[in-house]
């Protein structure tokens, strides 16, 4: 049986977040990697040096090529850096009927570089948030898209699930990360109850592209069936693997190793 997975987001040149991160995760869990690039970054470990957006005509061009030939079973989106584009990866999305699509709403990089333009937030809760079947915002970003600020508890981050899930989520995921916390919760909201993922943080600084790791490998759990609670548990399993292990490489904030949950299973 092969999976197909697609991504549809920024490379990321460092190699550790982006395209890149999405397509060595696809290829760790089994399924077959495909991409849709919407933007280029010069990007290292110590940030992001230059945005490159391709043309509205280049991305259609990427998803009808792989929609019309291949397929997918599952989607996983990125970086899609202004409203055009999103619009644009909506429209084809829908006309596929594309139904497992993992949204990781991407909007600041970690050294604070705009990777989405402030207007185009409207676009992802109008166009974007309907589709997906699994969205996975971290709290920042939460806090963008419900337009409040301050959540600073797992009672906040409960109420900013259920707020996203009104705007058309079918599953809200929303990453602790961010929390000052010794354990790192991420609440998962279905509509009816939530199950939460609890992991003890992690002491390193090398946690470039955690977020499209994580997102991706949920995408790639939908791509071979899993439910979204069993997709989530796994890709819980595979960040936190990675994060572990993580990889001191360049000045700035390492990125996490891929290959470690593989690794760790003995395959
Ligand atoms: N230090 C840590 N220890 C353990 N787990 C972590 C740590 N940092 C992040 N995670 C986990 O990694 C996943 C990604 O979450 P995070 O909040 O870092 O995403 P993000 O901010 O969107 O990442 P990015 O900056 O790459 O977009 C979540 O499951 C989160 O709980
Ligand atoms: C291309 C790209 N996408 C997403 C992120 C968020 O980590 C990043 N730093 N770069």
């Amino acid at each position: 049986m092969i999976y197909r997975a697609l991504t549809i987001a920024g490379s990321d040149s460092g190699g550790g977040a982006g395209i890149q991160a999405d397509l060595k995760t696809f290829q760790e869990l089994g399924t077959f990697g495909m991409s849709v690039i919407t933007a280029l970054t010069a990007q290292n470990t110590q940030g992001v040096h230059g945005v490159y957006p391709q043309s509205i005509e280049a991305v259609e061009a990427q998803l009808e090529a792989v929609l019309s030939d291949i397929g997918v079973d599952a989607v996983k989106t990125g970086m899609l850096f202004n409203a055009e584009i999103i619009e644009a990866v909506s429209k084809c999305l829908k006309k596929y009927g594309v139904e497992r699509i993992v949204v990781d709403p991407v909007m600041v990089a970690k050294g604070g570089h705009a990777l989405l333009h402030p207007e185009a937030v409207e676009a992802v809760r109008k166009h974007l948030i309907p589709l997906s079947m699994v969205i996975t915002p971290n709290i920042p970003e939460a806090e963008v898209i419900i337009g409040e600020e301050g959540i600073s508890s797992l009672a906040d981050m409960k109420e900013a699930a259920k707020k996203i899930y009104n705007l058309g989520a079918k599953n809200v995921v929303l990453k602790g990360g961010h929390l000052s916390e010794e354990e790192s919760t991420d609440v998962l909201y279905d509509g009816n109850e939530f199950t939460y993922f609890p992991v003890q943080r992690i002491q390193t600084k090398h946690t470039h592209g955690t977020g499209c790791t994580f997102a991706s490998a949920i995408a790639a759990g939908l791509a071979k069936g899993l439910s979204v609670v069993e997709a989530t548990k796994v890709a819980k399993e595979f960040i936190t693997c990675a994060i572990e292990e993580s990889l001191e490489l360049g000045k700035g904030i390492g990125p996490t190793n891929h290959s470690a949950y593989r690794l760790r299973q003995g395959s």
